[in-house]
């Protein structure tokens, strides 16, 4: 049977470059993560994907995804729902490759209490201030939400203490580095690796 694969899970506040650092990270081609797109009730973006950047869904079908017992994780998210469906993750890790989630906080405690294994990083800004002029740059949310989001931050930012590893996003590539430095050191927790040297011992 093949090894599981590793589930690593990114969170941080809105803004702080979860999405830029998730894809530049990609892009190296260094690593080969599966990403698992989430599901939300929230409207798309200019530009967003159905199916690419999210699982568009209405209230009432996130809702019933949620009686069915579909989602790893959910939370309620300025005023919308956000969630990971079960099935790929579960499906992909068995396959033994790894997968990537990038959720909020309260959506990754849920992970940390269903997924011992996982891994568990922050991405934190530089300072509020430029966590605020992300936010404002990107355009894409208005004022009022872009003001609820930094709200949250902090909240948030105090959650950091429940991870594993905190990357601060001054410049993209540095945390890009500093989370594959994660995963090569990940890699070579005994709990991974033992697995391939108990088929090489034997059962006795
Ligand atoms: N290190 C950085 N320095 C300056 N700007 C950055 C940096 N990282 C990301 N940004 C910019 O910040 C904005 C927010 O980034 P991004 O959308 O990736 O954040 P996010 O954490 O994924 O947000 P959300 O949780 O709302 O999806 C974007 O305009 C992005 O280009
Ligand atoms: N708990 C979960 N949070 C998620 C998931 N997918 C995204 N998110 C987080 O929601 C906020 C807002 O996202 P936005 O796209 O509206 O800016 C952000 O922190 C995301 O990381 C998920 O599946 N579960």
């Amino acid at each position: 049977m093949a090894k599981r694969g590793m589930l690593i899970v990114l969170s941080g506040p809105s803004g702080v470059g979860k999405g830029t650092v998730r894809k530049a990270l990609f892009e190296t081609g260094a690593t080969d993560f599966s990403y698992s797109i989430s599901m939300t009730t929230r409207k798309p973006r200019e530009g967003e994907v159905n199916g690419v950047d999210y699982y568009f869904v209405s209230k009432e079908e996130f809702e019933e995804n949620i009686r069915n017992g579909e989602m790893l994780e959910y939370a309620k998210y300025v005023d919308n729902y956000y969630g990971t469906p079960l099935k790929y993750v579960n499906e992909t890790l068995d396959q033994g490759k790894d997968v990537f989630l990038e959720i909020e906080v309260n959506g990754a405690m849920q992970v940390r209490a269903n997924c011992p294994d996982a891994v568990f990083v922050f991405l934190t800004p530089p300072d509020l201030m430029e966590l605020k002029h992300r936010l404002i740059g990107r355009g894409t949310d208005a004022m009022d939400v872009i003001n609820k989001r930094i709200k949250k931050a902090v909240g948030e930012i105090r959650m950091m203490r429940n991870y594993d590893y905190a990357v601060v996003n001054d410049e993209v590539s540095k945390a890009v580095e500093r989370i594959q430095m994660i995963i090569r050191s990940e890699r070579l927790r005994v709990t991974r690796v033992m697995p391939d040297y108990e088929q090489m011992i034997g059962d006795e």
